[in-house]
């Protein structure tokens, strides 16, 4: 694939349920990770488009699976926030299956991108995305955002920690932030490998 046409990413729709998803076609990068983790100011910062995806102080915002679309060549997802308390447990439960299912069943899922707060110790939700991801066999790309709040050296140290938390290495996660641009480029070019090995 040549460059991601970034500049043409527009809104597709928003799925509540498996039926409402577009019909698999392009390759998908979904992001996944807490609720108010930085999700969609994370999308946002990749595709150089400050007000595509709706970012919100409000934690559980994005409540549905919603699918941006780079021309024609892939789909990146933004998937509901876990771990949200103020949602009702029925609620939380029909996302939960919805998204379950979508992230193990959809065959032109490339990879899912988990987003951690750099700043923060991961919780359950993020030990078990992580080790449900490899149980189902399905790739995923380490993220830890908000970097930005923390200076270099303090970056580094948390990163250590997460990554023990998580048992990788250094070389497989990318420390991120949506507001300094900090590990776009390197993201970016994962996102595309994927996208392009996944064309071929
Ligand atoms: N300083 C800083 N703030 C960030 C960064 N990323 C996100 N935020 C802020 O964190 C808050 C939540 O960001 P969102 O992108 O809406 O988070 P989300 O994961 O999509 O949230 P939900 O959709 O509710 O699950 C907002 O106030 C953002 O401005 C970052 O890299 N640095
Ligand atoms: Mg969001």
């Amino acid at each position: 694939m040549d460059k991601l046409p970034l500049e043409q990413a527009r809104f597709l729709l928003s799925a509540h349920t498996l039926a409402q998803l577009p019909p698999a076609g392009v390759p998908e990068i979904a992001f996944a990770g807490r609720s108010n983790v930085g999700k969609s100011s994370l999308i946002n910062r990749l595709l150089g488009r400050k007000g595509l995806v709706q970012a919100s102080s409000r934690p559980g915002k994005t409540r549905c699976l919603n699918f941006f679309a780079l021309a024609d060549s892939a789909y990146f997802v933004d998937l509901p926030g876990y771990g949200y308390a103020q949602v009702s447990l029925a609620e939380r439960r029909h996302w939960g299956e919805v998204v379950a299912a979508y992230v193990e069943k959809r065959s032109t899922l490339v990879a899912v991108v988990v987003i951690c707060d750099l700043r923060h110790e991961l919780k359950r939700h993020d030990f078990e995305l992580v080790a449900w991801l490899r149980h189902i066999g399905r790739p995923y790309i380490v993220v830890y955002t908000k970097a930005d709040k923390l200076g270099r050296s303090q970056q580094e140290r948390h990163a250590a920690i997460l990554d023990a938390g998580l048992n990788i290495g250094r070389e497989e996660r990318i420390l991120f932030s949506a507001q300094t641009g900090q590990g776009r480029d390197a993201l970016l070019a994962q996102v595309q490998a994927r996208l392009a090995a996944a064309l071929q």
